[in-house]
């Protein structure tokens, strides 16, 4: 049982509740947890930021990692967040998603709460993400059942997932039967299963191979543009993140600010051969840059 999990009420009601996990987690448990939880509802007014963060205040230990931090993304907008290690990228999506809580400011969805939204969360540790006692299928039905979807709408949304993604595998497999593009994929595919407004994506593919991060990423940015899905997605890969991203949000070391607010005006869709175009290329010089000065600053 998630440590963060609701009263035994909510768990009936999801629908009332929205998925909202408000304690920090403490264990790779509570992150699977959170992850295989997400409960979300269509946006419906894209002409404010689907994300305003204002004044954001946080520390650990005393130390301050944000202090009086603005962030605004927009709806449909693809954010990639980069920067040192320990900057507090993670810090910052999961104060977003409602999993820590902040000491101060305002993290607004369209002028509501996490608690009110709709969100999906993707994590790094795909193996820790599911439940392995159920098919992959049902790992992805999951919380569609939890929000008291129809098992036609359930199956009619897999259905519609499993095209949007071109699945040839076999979803009937355990997770553990998978490879890791396809667990990872499984996991993406379960965190839009229930069209969040928003989804974070924590370093989803630093545990996979190159290869399979360039086609997973390459079909999930496909995924993202025709759905217009608001994303921020926390990088370690420079290449990554403007290959990904509208836009690439360059962090300092703590106290953390915006070293640099990057867009990334290249076509989609982006496809490996777009990492060898010059104005990729030099968006990556720009950006190597910055983050070589903001780090030397610190
Ligand atoms: N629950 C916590 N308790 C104490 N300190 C924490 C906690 N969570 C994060 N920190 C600290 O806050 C800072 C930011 O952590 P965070 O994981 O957000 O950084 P990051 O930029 O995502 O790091 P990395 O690039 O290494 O993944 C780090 O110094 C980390 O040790």
């Amino acid at each position: 049982m998630c440590p963060c999990w609701p009263t035994s009420s909510s768990r009936t009601s999801p629908r009332r509740t929205g998925r909202t996990c408000s304690a920090s987690w403490t264990s790779p448990c509570a992150r699977a947890w959170c992850a295989r939880t997400s409960i979300s509802r269509a946006s419906s007014v894209p002409s404010r930021p689907a994300l305003s963060v204002r004044g954001l205040q946080k520390a650990f230990g005393g130390q301050p990692v944000y202090s009086g931090f603005d962030l605004d993304v927009r709806q449909g907008e693809i954010l990639a967040i980069f920067g040192p290690n320990g900057c507090g990228k993670s810090t910052l999506i999961n104060m977003a998603a409602g999993l820590m809580p902040v000491d101060g400011g305002t993290i607004l969805f369209d002028g509501r709460t996490a608690r009110e939204a709709g969100i999906g969360y993707v994590f790094q540790n795909y193996r820790e993400a599911s439940f392995p006692w159920m098919t992959t299928a049902d790992n992805i039905r999951y919380p569609m059942r939890r929000k008291g979807m129809a098992r036609r709408d359930i199956e009619a949304r897999l259905d519609h997932l499993k095209a949007e993604f071109r699945v040839r595998f076999d979803l009937n497999r355990y997770p553990y039967e998978l490879s890791g593009g396809q667990q990872q994929l499984a996991s993406i595919m379960r965190a839009l299963a229930v069209q969040p407004e928003v989804l974070f994506l924590d370093e989803p593919f630093s545990a996979l191979d190159y290869e399979t991060t360039l086609s997973l990423r390459t079909l999930l940015q496909e995924v993202l543009k025709r759905l217009s899905i608001t994303t921020i997605l926390v990088s370690h890969d420079l290449e990554e993140s403007i290959a990904l991203a509208d836009r690439v949000l360059m962090l300092t070391r703590r106290p953390t600010t915006i070293a640099d607010d990057m867009p990334v005006p290249l076509p989609w869709p982006r496809t490996p051969d777009t990492l060898s175009d010059p104005a990729f290329v030099a968006l990556k010089k720009r950006a190597l840059d910055v983050f070589t000065a903001s780090v030397a600053v610190a």
